[in-house]
């Protein structure tokens, strides 16, 4: 499913299916049991043949009241199972209470502090002791657990080899809003969440805490969708893009190149000009009718030597620009790649007063480190911007340190809050790049792009990469995508040509690929 929730979303579904009487708490609490034992098995299947044994570790909260619903169900199914209580269970939330009850009935709970005397027999340890109510950081009890869980480095010890660490909807300690450890954050092989995945599992350090992901169902989904506004973020994939995008990447029969829209590429000085020869191909491959590169007349020979289906006109200076851009049919503009700071800070006002869609990334981002309000005074709703962490710390650098301090309390500040932010003070599309590269509008609306999990895609690191993205993002805008839509399947799109690719991948492979991701696009069309 596409959208994440936040928290707070997350408890607003729940309780809106509760208060309508359509399931009460304790049906959800058994049904995200019988979720984490579903996924357990389908991850490993030798847990189905040979039950073990096993230790399930119980929070104060409603997180813990899952704990004790799987540990029954592990023992219906022949585990050897020891419940470790952190907090009294006294206390616990009403559903919690009668799971732990009905447990206490039959077993004994034993106290946190024997945990680390049992663990090093266990074939699976459950972590149920915080989920989506993790507010604080770390400490006591659960502080130690976590560092004792974490510090078992796979294939280090033996027992560690076979044993198993499950989460019961987040990595304790793992915010769930923003990805960040408050403090520190359980480490764990496989996390199981319920109904939708939540940002943190896709934000930050989120993936690497929690292992594997499974989402599993609640039956939940007869509740209300958000409306936009207060969806946390859309998930980009291949499910939204076939719903709306596909039309889009595709060519209308009967047209011609100028009704594909025409993006022009501006380039740098003499020796620089590959970032931009890279952003031309990419928008090229991706349907724009015509790309241009615009170089410094120097440039000309040495651009003229490497292209051949995208064009060239040299353009010496700011007028140049605005000559070039008195043609109409020109769509879209990308800036900075290659570009150097003072041609960037000459061409830039330019292009923006041109008011068409314009890709600013690089060079012409970092032209403006000295006074970033300079440029957000000159951007209009046509355009992205497409800083990496660096240059969006140059541009915003009071939402860049929120996003490095440490976290005191949860949900902590994420990378949605901040694209949100940076982009509601540029007045424009911000995409944050990253393995989890956010895509954010001025009124709120989010986008990610998970380049995580099945879709990790470390290859990406790799010089020119950014700059093959701004040129897909100028080549949707030539052919008429929103700013929003064409950053968030450009990114997606980039993700895809690097899997599709593999291994050894180097910028210049990237827009190759695109053809064969738009074939597997459209195959799967409906
Ligand atoms: N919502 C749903 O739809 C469904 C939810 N379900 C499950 O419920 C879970 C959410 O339950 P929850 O709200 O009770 O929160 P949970 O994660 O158990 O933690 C709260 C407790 O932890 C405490 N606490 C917090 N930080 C702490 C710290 N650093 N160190 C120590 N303690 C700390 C906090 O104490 P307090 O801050 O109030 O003092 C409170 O006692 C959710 O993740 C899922 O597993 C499913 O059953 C099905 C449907
Ligand atoms: N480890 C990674 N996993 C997924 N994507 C990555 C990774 N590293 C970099 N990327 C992506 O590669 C691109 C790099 O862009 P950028 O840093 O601007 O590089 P360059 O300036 O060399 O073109 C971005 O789209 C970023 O999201
Ligand atoms: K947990």
């Amino acid at each position: 499913m596409p959208e994440l929730l936040t928290a707070d979303q997350m408890r607003a579904v729940e309780r809106a299916a509760i208060d309508n009487g359509r399931v009460t708490g304790l049906d959800l609490m058994e049904r995200a049991g019988r979720g984490v034992i579903a996924a357990m098995l389908e991850h490993w299947p030798h847990f189905a043949v040979t039950p073990g044994r096993a230790a399930v570790l119980c929070g104060p909260g409603n997180n813990g009241g899952d704990g004790f619903v799987v540990a029954r169900l592990l023992r219906d199914r022949g585990w050897d199972v020891t419940v470790f209580a952190y907090g009294e269970v006294a206390k616990l939330p009403p559903d919690a209470a009668i799971n732990a009850q009905g447990w206490t009935e039959t077993a004994p709970v034993q106290p946190a502090s024997l945990f680390t005397d049992l663990r090093e027999e266990c074939d699976l340890i459950v972590d149920a002791i915080l989920g989506i109510g993790a507010t604080r950081p770390l400490q006591g009890a659960i502080e130690a657990t976590v560092k004792f869980l974490n510090e078992y480095k796979p294939g280090e010890r033996k027992p560690r080899d076979r044993c198993r660490i499950v989460s019961v909807d987040l990595p304790t300690g793992l915010c769930s809003d923003s990805g960040r450890p408050l403090g520190s954050a359980v480490r764990a092989d496989l996390t199981v969440t319920f109904h939708r995945a939540k940002p943190g599992h896709y934000l930050s350090d989120g993936p690497a805490h929690c292992g594997r992901l499974s989402v599993q169902p609640l039956g939940l989904d007869r509740e209300p969708t958000y409306p936009h506004e207060t969806v946390s973020a859309t998930l980009i994939g291949e499910e939204t893009l076939k719903r709306g995008q596909v039309p889009c990447l595709g060519k209308r029969a009967g047209g011609h190149k100028f009704s594909h829209g025409h993006a022009v590429v501006a380039a740098g000085s003499v020796g620089k000009g590959g970032a931009a020869r890279l952003s031309a191909r990419a928008a090229l491959r991706i349907g724009a009718g015509l790309v241009t590169v615009a170089p410094p007349p120097a440039a000309l020979i040495e651009n003229a030597a490497h292209l051949d289906a995208i064009m060239l006109h040299a353009i010496r200076d700011a007028r140049g620009l605005e000559e070039m851009l008195t043609d109409e049919r020109i769509k879209a503009l990308c800036l900075g790649p290659g570009l150097g700071g003072d041609r960037a800070r000459d061409l830039v006002p330019v292009a923006l007063a041109a008011s068409r869609g314009t890709v600013l990334d690089a060079d012409a981002l970092s032209a403006f480190a000295d006074d970033p309000q300079e440029l957000f005074a000159m951007l209009h709703d046509r355009c992205v911007l497409t800083p990496h962490g660096g240059e969006f710390a140059r541009l915003f650098p009071d939402i860049a340190d929120r996003l490095d301090a440490m976290p005191a309390r949860g949900p902590a500040f994420s990378r949605m809050d901040a694209a949100r932010a940076a982009a509601a003070r540029a007045g424009c599309t911000v995409l944050l790049k990253g393995p989890d590269t956010v895509v954010a509008d001025p009124d709120g609306r989010i986008s990610l792009n998970p380049a995580v999990y099945a879709r990790a895609a470390p290859w990406l690191a790799t010089a020119g990469s950014g700059d093959v993205l701004s040129g897909m993002i100028a080549g949707l805008l030539a052919r008429g995508d929103t700013p929003h839509e064409a950053a968030a399947t450009a990114a997606w799109l980039h993700t895809e040509c690097a899997l599709e690719f593999g291994p050894g991948l180097i910028a210049e492979d990237l827009p190759e690929q695109i053809p064969a991701v738009l074939r597997r696009l459209s195959a799967n069309s409906p």
